[in-house]
């Protein structure tokens, strides 16, 4: 199938288990959540998104015409000579919209483990190596095991206790970016705090100043 893709780049992972790992992070236009057009953003299922995946016009994006050429552009962005470690995040957008079997293999075939960040209401393929679902109020949750689960905090009338009893190795909440950042900040602190079993998950590469 063709992809389309907003932008492709090479960065440090900067959130969640993995913050801090060197990835390349493929960023799949559109999501099914939010039309992406801040027009919408008021009557979306998801209004707080803080990222732009709206077409394929980012650095690296465009529309690839199957997993190989994909693939391949990932591999580009990986250290020549150090090809261990490679690690690819899938992300949108909502990337389970369009990352499919072929993709998992070709991305496996160039020496990737695979990882995606979901909103976690469509099915995860067999493959992939690290699931990482962020539920959001509003849309039925049917990932409901995985890596790590990654609340963003406060959406009201959010179930937290019930995220707890699903089959995550990982526990972590994030402070909502916007205009309430600092107060979500310490909201988040506070939560964790009284519930250890969750952690906090900063958003480092907005503090690090890199994509
Ligand atoms: C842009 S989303 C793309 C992947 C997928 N659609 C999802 O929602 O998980 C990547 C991550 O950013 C988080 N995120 C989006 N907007 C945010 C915001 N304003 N503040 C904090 N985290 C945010 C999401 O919850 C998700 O964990
Ligand atoms: N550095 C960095 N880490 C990230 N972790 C999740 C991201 C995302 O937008 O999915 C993201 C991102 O956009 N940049
Ligand atoms: S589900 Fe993810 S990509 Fe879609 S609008 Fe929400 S945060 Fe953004
Ligand atoms: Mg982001």
């Amino acid at each position: 199938m063709t992809y389309s893709v907003k932008e492709i780049f090479y960065t440090l992972q900067g959130e969640g288990h993995h913050a801090g790992r060197p990835a390349v992070f493929c960023r799949f236009a559109g999501c099914n959540l939010w039309s992406g057009v801040e027009e919408g953003r008021a009557s979306a299922v998801c209004q707080f998104c803080d990222t732009d995946f709206v077409g394929t016009d980012g650095e690296g994006g465009g529309k690839f015409a199957d997993a190989a050429s994909l693939a391949a552009r990932v591999n580009a962005l990986w250290p020549v000579d150090y090809p261990a470690q490679k690690y690819v995040v899938c992300t949108g957008g909502e990337p389970l919209l369009q990352l499919d079997a072929p993709l998992i293999d070709a991305l496996h075939a160039a020496g990737f483990a695979v990882a995606i960040e979901t909103n976690g209401t469509l099915p995860v393929p067999g493959g992939v190596d690290w699931v990482c679902v962020s539920p959001k109020m509003g849309a039925e949750l049917v990932v409901r095991r995985g890596n790590e689960i990654k609340v963003v905090i406060p959406q009201p009338g959010q179930p937290l206790d019930d995220y707890a009893a699903l089959d995550f190795e990982h526990h972590f909440v994030q402070a909502m970016d916007g205009p309430l950042q600092a107060t979500n900040l310490r909201l988040a602190i506070g939560f964790c705090k009284a519930h250890p079993l969750w952690n906090l998950s900063v958003q480092t590469h907005k503090l690090l100043q890199i994509p």
